[in-house]
């Protein structure tokens, strides 16, 4: 006789896959247990945001004041959540934030959160800032989708190395992070003396690349670890940029771009004109500006901005299934969550991972059949009303 555990995946999540039974299956409560087993540094890196936080509690509450009006007789008996987004063809609208230095939240860091990636068939997306290099995090992901996260350093040597590097191992969209050109103010980051978690982990990306390696006088190794994370800071972004230096990328980038941290729909025009293929409506989960518009918010305005020109993607402050319905309800093409996934690789590593992709999706898809919804594209404002 299967356990109750295993009965109940059956009833919920045919065809979707297991969910660990150890680990919460509401991601508030998750969250909790994160914030209960990590030290308080890593958790405060992970859940905290800019100055008093008010933009990452906006987040959340810009979904609150939009309520779903279901519709009934339907035929929902057979549903589709498929959609392709940045030329990747998608199980469901979702897809893996790029999310820095994951070896904080468990050893195997982006390793994990690859092969879960990889075994949903959701897009990984890998940050620049990665604890493991770009070879090593590909060969974790396998044949699953992946999508490569730039933050564009000082030196454009290292950057088009950066790009090389990824064209090579298989990730086939860019995505290009504007709003991170320098680290926000994060008063519990700054309180716990947090940002050395580089000294501890390092953003071995940086460090296993040849061009950043000539810059630092050879390989990293204990000698030279300060320095090279000094100069890791001094290179990390670069304020000077404007749009005419997307020029550039064009040159150095073969397949699809979306511009990450877009809150503005002239930005989003600014984005089409430069010819890139996707904008991300984002805030960066709060971790920015504080006081800083909630991206559902900025959302709509992006999208009447540049519909039928550029694909829409959205982030910050994702944490349901009726969250991504009402994203991709504004507009949305995809969804990307980034903390409700690390509280999974914290807890669970690969399994805590998938545990959450699997949530996630099972709830979407309960939400699309019980608002009487069988597609994606038939989501559309009349799903909701405004509170
Ligand atoms: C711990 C942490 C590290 C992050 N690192 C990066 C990064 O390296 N590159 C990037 O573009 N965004 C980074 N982000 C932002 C995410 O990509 C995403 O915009 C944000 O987490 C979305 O909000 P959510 O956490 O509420 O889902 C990070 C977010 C967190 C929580
Ligand atoms: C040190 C890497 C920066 C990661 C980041 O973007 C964030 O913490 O929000």
């Amino acid at each position: 006789m299967s356990s109750p555990a295993d009965f109940q995946n059956e009833i919920y999540l045919r065809g979707l896959g297991d969910v660990v039974p150890e680990l919460p299956t509401d991601l508030t409560r998750l969250e909790a247990l994160a914030g209960r087993r990590l030290s308080a540094a890593a958790f405060g890196y992970a859940a905290g945001a800019a100055g008093t936080e008010a933009t990452a509690r906006a987040n959340r509450e810009a979904f609150d004041r939009w309520r779903i009006v279901p519709r009934m007789l339907r035929d929902v008996a057979e549903r589709d959540l498929s959609v392709r987004v940045l030329g990747t063809p998608m199980p469901a609208p979702v897809a893996l934030a790029p999310v820095g230095v994951q070896s904080i939240f468990h050893p195997d860091g982006e390793r994990a959160a690859a092969r879960a990636a990889a075994a949903v068939g959701l897009p990984y997306v890998l940050s620049t800032a990665s604890s493991y290099s770009i070879e090593e995090v590909a060969q974790a992901n396998g044949d699953g989708p992946r999508w490569y996260q730039l933050y564009w350093p000082k030196d454009r040597e290292l950057a088009v190395s950066f790009l090389e590097r990824a064209a090579a191992a298989g990730y086939t969209a860019l995505v290009v992070t504007l709003d991170t050109f320098a680290l926000a103010w994060r008063p519990r980051d700054l309180d716990q003396a947090y940002l050395p978690f580089l000294r501890g982990i390092g953003v071995a990306n940086y460090f296993s690349d040849p061009v950043f390696q000539k810059a630092v006088g050879g390989p990293v190794t204990d000698a030279n670890r300060d320095a090279a994370i000094l100069h890791w800071a001094a290179n990390f972004g670069n304020p000077s940029l404007t749009w005419d230096d997307l020029e550039f990328l064009r040159e150095h980038w073969h397949g699809p771009i979306a511009l990450k941290g877009i809150q503005h729909p002239d930005d989003a025009r600014r984005a089409v004109d430069a010819g890139m293929d996707g904008v991300i409506v984002s805030n960066h989960g709060g971790r920015q500006i504080d006081g800083a518009v909630a991206s559902l918010d900025a959302l709509p305005p992006v999208v009447e901005a540049v519909r039928d020109q550029a694909e829409v993607l959205f982030d910050s402050g994702v944490r349901t299934g009726a969250d991504i319905a009402k994203a991709l309800a504004l507009g949305a093409q995809a969804v990307l969550v980034g903390r409700s996934f690390v509280y999974g690789l914290a807890l669970g590593g690969e399994a805590g991972v998938t545990h959450v992709l699997r949530c996630l999706l099972a709830e979407l898809d309960l939400t699309l059949m019980l608002s009487g919804h069988a597609r994606i594209a038939d989501l559309g404002p009349d799903l909701l009303v405004g509170t």
